[in-house]
């Protein structure tokens, strides 16, 4: 089946993650990497870069690939497909925009409570450089039904 495409990036160092808040539109009030929608005329990396530098005002050259996250929500017959990548090196500085405001967190510190229920299972196996495939069953926005976690090693 066709997934719907969206791409989040999480810029890294050993110490910190940069988070978005999410200021309008799907997951308005959380934080979150920078990302969006993968257009039909992209790859899955350009768009990742392109929602990047719109989102954050931060360009990179490289983006590892930390993984693969698929939600289903009960009820609904389309898969969400989020590619998630991080990068260490960037140019720019991070600049509010129209869809998010950027701050540094301590990885410690990474305010779980005001992000996807999701993220608390995967964040660990991105800081420790982790591939990861997970897939996950919601009940609604806040919800998680049941999910699989994996390493990946493709
Ligand atoms: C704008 N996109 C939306 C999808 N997305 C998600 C989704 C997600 N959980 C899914 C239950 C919603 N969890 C994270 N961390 N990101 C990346 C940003």
């Amino acid at each position: 089946t066709k997934n719907k495409l969206y791409t989040s990036v999480f810029i890294l160092n050993e110490a910190n993650v940069l988070l978005g808040m999410k200021k309008r539109g799907f997951g308005v009030g959380r934080w979150n990497g920078f990302g969006g929608k993968v257009d039909a005329d992209e790859t899955i990396l350009e768009a990742a870069k392109r929602e990047l530098l719109e989102e954050s005002g931060l360009t990179v050259n490289e983006l590892q690939e930390a993984g693969i996250l698929k939600f289903e929500y009960l009820g609904e017959s389309e898969i969400l497909e989020v590619h998630v990548f991080t990068a260490c090196k960037f140019e720019g500085t991070p600049t509010e925009s129209e869809e998010m405001r950027p701050k540094w967190f301590p990885i410690p510190e990474v305010p779980y409570n005001d992000m996807w229920p999701d993220d608390r299972l995967w964040f660990p196996l991105m800081f420790r450089g982790q591939k990861f495939s997970g897939y996950f069953k919601f009940n609604g926005h806040l919800e998680i039904q049941d999910y699989t976690l994996e390493p990946a090693c493709t």
